[in-house]
């Protein structure tokens, strides 16, 4: 299969953001909350789901395997659920697109069923490291085969009898912690997960809201394999995630004041937050709630002047997905800003650090590599042609520094935002950034 270069972003300097804009449904949720949704017992409605080709890839999987997934409207589901045992063989390899949350998750799944599968991916995550889940669900009894070098297609073979293990991660990774609480529900005895720093705990939440126990203390969470989930209604809050783009876009653009309205502000996800305030970012949150046990606010952000800081190591895991937007606040940051523990970000959809730096460097801006992160000169961004290596965030994050350009910003190989973003152009235009999508 090839890449697709279909898209191509055409961004005008300058503009500021303005009015009250929600962003779609978060990513990570609405993943889980099909696969749960899948494997409890009785119909669970969702509502705000994210309409994006990495959570459909998901839907798609479990339609595939049997389970009657409806969309009464784009945002809504109703997942009719087969209970933990009721998935059936699907007729051919699970293609699984540009997802990492899909593979890895399911694999704890598929781990357990009494069916052989294979999942398969587009040419990035073909690349991404799969061993951080194929090893230790070995060591639980299964048997999966990889490509070589550790990487998809996984083959996970039929029957293997899981046993529940005790595992401290040696990555902080919420997809490992989650597969192997996934593989622990098929598992003989106790599951337990130790992590090196907190990671998101969607997961650990939803398996609750399903009425499933989990033990929690400290940095290590265990669940009993063998028991059940009891159907639920959930209620998905918007993406911190995509929000994150245009909280520093207002941020970094003089006289922007925005509101994004709903965002799931769980404390695991909130990096972003915290170390755009730590930069001087005038942000507020209004209206906290808690929704479906995640917890929910308005957040507000108005323009104002950034400084560079060396970014709190513990920030990382709960920002991991947001430094491609932190590094343009960066760009427009007085002084330098230093970030290291990160080379969990040169294994995403693309390597993050490196196509980041070039990006920037091309744009005027000081960007330096290092093995486990960057240092990031503030200065004045220029136009210039982006190639965005087909990774969303990578897109979004340089579509909001035009915002800050003094001239035109083209970025190539766009189509991949619709994996997380699916109206992020519209958003885009209507909040204040003059961007124009043309077929590549
Ligand atoms: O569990 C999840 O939903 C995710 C966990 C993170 O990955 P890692 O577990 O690899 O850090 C994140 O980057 C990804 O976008 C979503
Ligand atoms: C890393 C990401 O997702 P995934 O791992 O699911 O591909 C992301 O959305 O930034």
């Amino acid at each position: 299969m090839t890449m697709t270069h279909s898209k191509r972003f055409i961004v005008q300097a300058g503009g500021q953001l303005r009015g009250e804009h929600r962003v779609p449904g978060d990513k990570s949720i609405s993943h889980r909350s099909i696969m749960l949704g899948a494997l409890a017992e009785g119909t669970t409605h969702v509502s705000g789901f994210l309409e994006g080709e990495d959570t459909l890839a998901t839907l798609a999987a479990f339609q595939a395997m049997g389970v009657k997934i409806t969309r009464p409207s784009l945002e809504a589901v109703t997942i009719e659920g087969v209970g933990l045992h009721g998935l059936k063989a699907p007729a051919q390899a699970l293609y699984l697109g540009n997802s990492g949350t899909s593979m890895r998750l399911m694999s704890g799944i598929l781990a357990g069923q009494s069916f052989s599968v294979e999942m398969t991916g587009d040419p990035s995550l073909s690349r991404r490291p799969m061993k951080r889940v194929t090893v230790p669900l070995a060591q639980m009894g299964a048997k999966i085969d990889t490509a070589e070098n550790g990487t998809p297609p996984l083959k996970i073979h039929a029957g293997q009898g899981l046993q529940g293990i005790d595992y401290t991660m040696p990555i902080a990774s919420a997809q490992v912690k989650s597969c192997l609480l996934l593989a622990g529900l098929y598992a003989k005895g106790m599951t337990c997960i130790t992590e090196p720093a907190p990671t998101r705990d969607h997961t650990e939440r939803m398996l609750r809201g399903f009425g499933y126990p989990i033990q929690q203390a400290g940095d290590k969470v265990c669940l009993q394999g063998g028991g059940r989930l009891q159907a639920t209604d959930i209620e998905v809050p918007a993406d911190i995630s995509s929000a994150a783009f245009f909280m520093v876009g207002a941020s970094i653009a003089a006289g922007s004041d925005i509101i994004l309205k709903h965002v799931g502000i769980n404390p695991t996800r909130i990096g972003v937050l915290n170390i755009l305030r730590l930069m001087g970012a005038k942000i507020t949150l209004l209206n906290e709630r808690e929704i479906g046990g995640e917890p929910v606010a308005d957040i507000r952000v108005q323009a104002s002047p950034l400084k560079g800081i060396r970014i709190p190591v513990d920030q990382v895991p709960l920002a991991i997905d947001e430094f491609p937007a932190i590094f343009i606040a960066a760009a427009c940051a007085e002084g330098e800003t230093i970030l290291t523990d990160a080379e969990e970000l040169r294994v995403k959809e693309s390597d993050r650090i490196q196509v980041m730096a070039d990006g920037l460097l091309k744009l005027g801006i000081s960007a330096q590599p290092t093995p486990d992160g960057i240092v990031i000169k503030g200065g004045q961004l220029q136009g210039g042609i982006i190639d965005s290596h087909g990774d969303h965030r990578i897109a979004m994050s340089f579509t909001i520094a035009g915002l800050r350009a003094n001239g035109t910003i083209e970025i190539e190989d766009c189509a991949n935002v619709a994996t997380s973003f699916p109206t992020f152009i519209q958003l885009a235009q209507t909040a204040g950034i003059q961007v124009q999508e043309q077929e590549a």
